[in-house]
């Protein structure tokens, strides 16, 4: 049975950041994932954790100006000290919450030299799952459709595969989000199987309009059944924004709920 973790950063927005944790736990979910925890202190949110008996699935390494539209860094030449930073930043916190993933976002790309942007993604991606080996943590890789972020350094996933592959570590993994999979790959089926053991987390919204993993293009319980087949056991991470409050639309949850 699959195991879902809720994003706090699209559901349960209805309440305040820190609240959201306990809405999840009342919903049946065992865990959580987030783009970001920097604004909060690290000890709150894991005594919410603790509290909550919430697991953290997964979260984002600093991605830089957010605001004004960056990225990440990972593949962006002349932030390698800023990317290193970062990660020392992104480590308290995943030692503090007990996270196995962390993503580290590439950045922007599009009107930078390809070349040198690749170079500068090896050694920052080697740097930091060298960083994090000792502590058990994967560092991942997700391709981002080019309709929502245009000019992303990976957006297709045997791409991100192919770079796993090229810096050649063994916690370096990659975040398959089937929302930007099918919209950027397609053939999910063959897709998954493909990637196999290079996946690393997984994330879920319905195509194309990003709501609640129910309808539209991808037929999910099929999708769950084979990363299964292929093996997975990690959570998947529900990103998606609700379409008429979080609650309200949970129901294709209730058959995988397993906390009452
Ligand atoms: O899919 C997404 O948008 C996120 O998982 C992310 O990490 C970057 O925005
Ligand atoms: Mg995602």
């Amino acid at each position: 049975m699959p195991r879902f973790a809720a994003n706090l950063t699209l559901m349960f927005t209805e309440v305040p950041f820190l609240d959201r944790f306990g809405k999840a736990a009342e919903a049946g979910f065992e865990a959580v994932e987030f783009l970001f925890p920097y604004d909060f202190d690290r000890n709150e949110i894991a005594e919410r954790l603790k509290h909550y008996n919430l697991t953290q699935a997964l979260f984002n390494m600093p991605p830089g100006n957010w605001a004004a539209g960056e990225r990440g860094m990972a593949a962006i030449p002349g932030r390698e000290e800023e990317f290193r930073k970062n990660l020392q930043t992104a480590r308290d916190y995943a030692l503090t919450l007990k996270v196995p993933v962390l993503h580290a976002m590439a950045g922007i790309t599009r009107d930078l030299d390809r070349a040198a942007c690749e170079e500068t993604f090896v050694a920052n991606m080697r740097h930091a799952a060298d960083t994090l080996a000792g502590d058990d943590i994967t560092v991942l890789i997700e391709p981002l459709n080019s309709r929502d972020i245009p000019g992303y350094f990976v957006a297709h996933q045997m791409d991100a595969v192919g770079w796993v592959e090229k810096i050649d570590r063994p916690n370096v993994a990659v975040q398959l989000d089937l929302y930007h999979a099918q919209i950027m790959d397609g053939d999910l089926t063959r897709l998954i199987e493909r990637m196999g053991e290079r996946i690393g987390h997984v994330q879920i919204a319905s195509v194309p309009l990003r709501n609640e993993p129910d309808g539209g293009e991808t037929n999910y319980p099929h999708l769950y059944e084979t990363l299964h087949r292929v093996g997975y056991k990690g959570w998947i991470g529900c990103e998606y924004n609700p379409r008429n409050g979080t609650e309200a639309g949970l129901g294709w949850f209730q058959p995988y709920r397993r906390r009452s």
